[in-house]
């Protein structure tokens, strides 16, 4: 069954002298128990998706088109919808920045009973969060500036976890976590869509993507160019762009990209990729349908049928 429902959903931001186009027109489902990764490079407008579906866009945004979740519509409900039955309960995030997130005069113990009681839940699970995301007890009873990143991080995670939301928001939960702590962040994800939970994981890191999600949808220059079921992804990449990101990893071809993506403020007409693209021709100076696969010219045409 679908929980979430977005529909033409855009967001641009107004400067100026010029207009940041982040997210343009994407159009998919997650249903419930999915874990759904975003991947795609620095800049192509990953966070402003998971804002824009939060309501924490800064007034120079303009979004268009639908975020339906649980039949309520994210982007037109108005802040105080939003405020009063979405944020938390229904809808939860794990913020990309956890430093700024945190209030500084309260424990970390605290910040989590109080969000615990704020969502009518026993305050006394702070331990048992905490003991999830990998934080010891003597870290939870610190203030936020005495949390390194990596704690901090482990902290913000269980406090979005804590009104236990229909959808969790994860915008690049690993940070600044070393290896064994990122696996464990990771499983706690996929576990969580195990027992029915769902999960839109924000990320850079494809091998993440690659151990937990089902979905994922590749992202580049603003657009969801690939969205397939992540077993495809992984072994038979369709899009281009997808391709030369898995050719870059160091385990793979460790091929970087050639070139640089275009600025989001002149995007072009046509495929934003074809300037880096050895398959490009004139064909790809239109905008090509899609997903699954947004590509004149996939590389596993079934998959674009
Ligand atoms: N308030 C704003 N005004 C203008 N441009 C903005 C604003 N917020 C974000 N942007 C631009 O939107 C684009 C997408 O940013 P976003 O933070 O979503 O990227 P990202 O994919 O999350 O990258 P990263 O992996 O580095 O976190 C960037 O070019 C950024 O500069
Ligand atoms: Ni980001």
């Amino acid at each position: 069954m679908t929980l979430l429902n977005i529909d033409g959903l855009s967001v641009r931001f107004r400067l100026r002298d010029a207009t940041v186009q982040a997210v343009s027109d994407h159009t998919f489902a997650v249903r419930r128990g999915e874990l759904l990764a975003i991947v795609g490079e620095s800049g192509c407008g990953k966070s402003v998706l998971a804002h824009a579906l939060f309501g924490l866009l800064p007034r120079n945004a303009e979004v268009s088109g639908r975020a339906i979740l649980d039949g309520v519509d994210l982007i037109g409900c108005g802040e105080k919808r939003l405020a009063r039955e979405i944020r938390g309960r229904r809808l939860g995030l794990v913020p990309q920045s956890p430093a700024t997130a945190l209030t500084p005069v309260r424990t970390g113990r605290r910040l989590l009973a109080e969000t615990l009681r704020a969502h009518q839940r026993d305050p006394a699970l702070a331990d048992s969060l905490a003991e999830q995301v990998g934080l010891d007890a003597a870290a939870l009873g610190k203030y936020p500036f005495e949390l390194s990143g990596g704690m901090a991080q482990r902290l913000v995670t269980a406090l979005a976890l804590a009104p236990d939301p229909a959808l969790l928001i994860a915008d690049e939960p690993t940070t600044g976590l070393d290896r064994p702590l990122v696996d464990h962040t990771l499983d706690l994800l996929r576990r969580r869509c195990d027992s029915g939970g769902t999960v839109l994981l924000i990320t850079h890191d494809l091998a993440a993507a690659e151990r937990v999600a089902d979905t994922v949808a590749v992202m580049y220059a603003s657009r969801i160019v690939e969205h397939r079921p992540a077993a495809d992804v992984f072994t038979a990449p369709a899009h281009p762009y997808t391709c030369a990101l898995l050719n870059a990893l160091p385990d793979r071809a460790f091929q970087p990209i050639a070139g640089h993506p275009p600025m989001l403020t002149a995007l072009p007409a046509g495929c934003a990729f074809a300037p880096r693209c050895t398959h490009a021709d004139g064909a790809c100076a239109t905008l090509p349908a899609g997903p699954p696969v947004a590509c004149h010219h996939p590389l596993v045409t079934e998959a674009a049928a």
